[in-house]
């Protein structure tokens, strides 16, 4: 059984070493890839879709390296990505900057965070790096926000945003600009909430990517499935659960990391650790956002036909997990999200170097 962030793992705090069985099964109808560190194809399980052979798995951080953009000195400030991070508010300052600085950290430009006018000054303590933007909570919040979006190549909405009416409403409003617009979104914490609230907001937008950990993931199921989970196959449930959405991405987090966009599902097993601090998850967003503009950017074409979308979760599922582990093996116990974020830089280059 996989420790939680809040729970007790008894003397020696080791994570349980069971893999989850499920792992790598296949439902009907689903090809299933569990993906090793090295990249090498765990399991497949193919049922009614044409496989990708196991060259073209093997060959899936080559695909990551596919969509990274080149260092050239051509290119101007921006280019890169400038990714926004809509959320913060009173109580939760730490992750709109996790999310934040870890798309600079990936390779973002600029990074841009809207949020309540009291987190402001705190977040922007933490870093000089961050533009931040106190609007969240006022009443011309998406107007303040849309003068932005021309310039923002992806959003991540919802670390640390809080459940606060007046900002959940703001963000329905920047969502629906977000989508007019047609800007990917990355959808976490409580902005999943939002979605669980109303999941039409975001019903088949193709640039939204949702990432929910398992109660997160129980409450997206619970809004949009009337027929109880498989507790048996958890990739069955996360490919039902991004059809039911119509086709958008789904990235479970979990002790393997579940990836659907309807079609498929991809695991990710890189090693990380037994170490479960606060703010994981939000690193895992803010690298998401800027690897999915990257991806979109890219195209099919620098895929191999999977979807960009699919190639940057997976990507920034396993940079995530090898940040952990990285950190992991410095500072074991004591090991915190900040200690993550300084692995972003050498684990990037260990995985996806170009
Ligand atoms: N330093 C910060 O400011 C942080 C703020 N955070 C924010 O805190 C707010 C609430 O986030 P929560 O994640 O607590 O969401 P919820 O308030 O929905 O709580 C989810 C609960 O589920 C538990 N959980 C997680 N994975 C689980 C699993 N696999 N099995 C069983 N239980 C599991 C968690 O420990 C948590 O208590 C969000 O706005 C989030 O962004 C977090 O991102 C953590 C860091
Ligand atoms: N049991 C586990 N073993 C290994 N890695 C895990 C485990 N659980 C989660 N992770 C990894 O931790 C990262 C964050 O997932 P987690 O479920 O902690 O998100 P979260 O609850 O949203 O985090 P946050 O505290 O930022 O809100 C993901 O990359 C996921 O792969
Ligand atoms: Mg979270």
């Amino acid at each position: 059984m996989a420790a939680r962030k809040d729970q007790w793992r008894g003397p020696g705090g080791r994570a349980g070493a069971a893999g989850n069985p499920e792992v790598g099964r296949a439902a009907m109808g689903v090809r299933s890839v569990a993906i090793s560190a090295c990249g090498r194809v765990l399991q497949r399980a193919f049922s009614l879709h044409t496989a990708h052979s196991t060259k073209d798995m093997e060959n899936f951080f080559q695909l990551v390296r596919n969509i990274v953009p080149a260092l050239t000195s051509k290119k101007h400030k921006g280019q890169d990505g400038r990714i926004g991070i809509v959320g913060g508010c009173q109580e939760y300052t730490g992750a709109p900057y996790f999310a934040g600085i870890s798309a600079l950290k990936v390779g973002a430009d600029l990074t841009h965070v809207f949020c309540a006018r009291e987190a402001a000054p705190v977040i922007k303590s933490y870093s000089p790096e961050l533009i931040v933007h106190p609007v969240l909570d006022s009443s011309n919040a998406v107007e303040e926000v849309e003068k932005w979006l021309p310039r923002l190549h992806a959003l991540v909405v919802g670390p640390g945003l809080g459940r606060d009416d007046l900002l959940l409403n703001n963000v329905r409003g920047i969502l629906e600009a977000s989508k007019a617009r047609d800007i990917p979104v990355v959808i976490d914490a409580d902005g999943l909430w939002l979605i669980a609230q109303q999941p039409t907001l975001i019903h088949s937008y193709q640039k939204a990517i949702l990432t929910p950990n398992r109660v997160e993931f129980g409450r997206l199921w619970e809004a949009v499935l009337s027929s109880p989970m498989d507790t048996q196959s958890h990739s069955g449930s996360v490919l039902k659960l991004s059809q039911a959405l119509g086709n958008i991405t789904v990235v479970q987090k979990g002790e393997h990391d579940l990836i659907s966009d309807g079609q498929q599902v991809l695991v990710c097993s890189q090693e990380g650790s037994s170490r479960r601090c606060g703010g994981q998850g939000d690193l895992l967003s803010g690298s998401l956002g800027v690897m999915a503009h990257w991806a979109l950017l890219a195209g099919p074409e620098r895929t191999n036909g999977v979807s960009p979308l699919l190639v940057a979760a997976w990507g920034a599922c396993t940079l995530t997990r090898e940040c952990n582990h990285q950190a992991f093996q410095k500072y074991g116990r004591s090991t915190t999200t900040t200690d993550m974020i300084a692995e972003v830089g050498p684990a990037f280059s260990k995985l996806f170097a170009t």
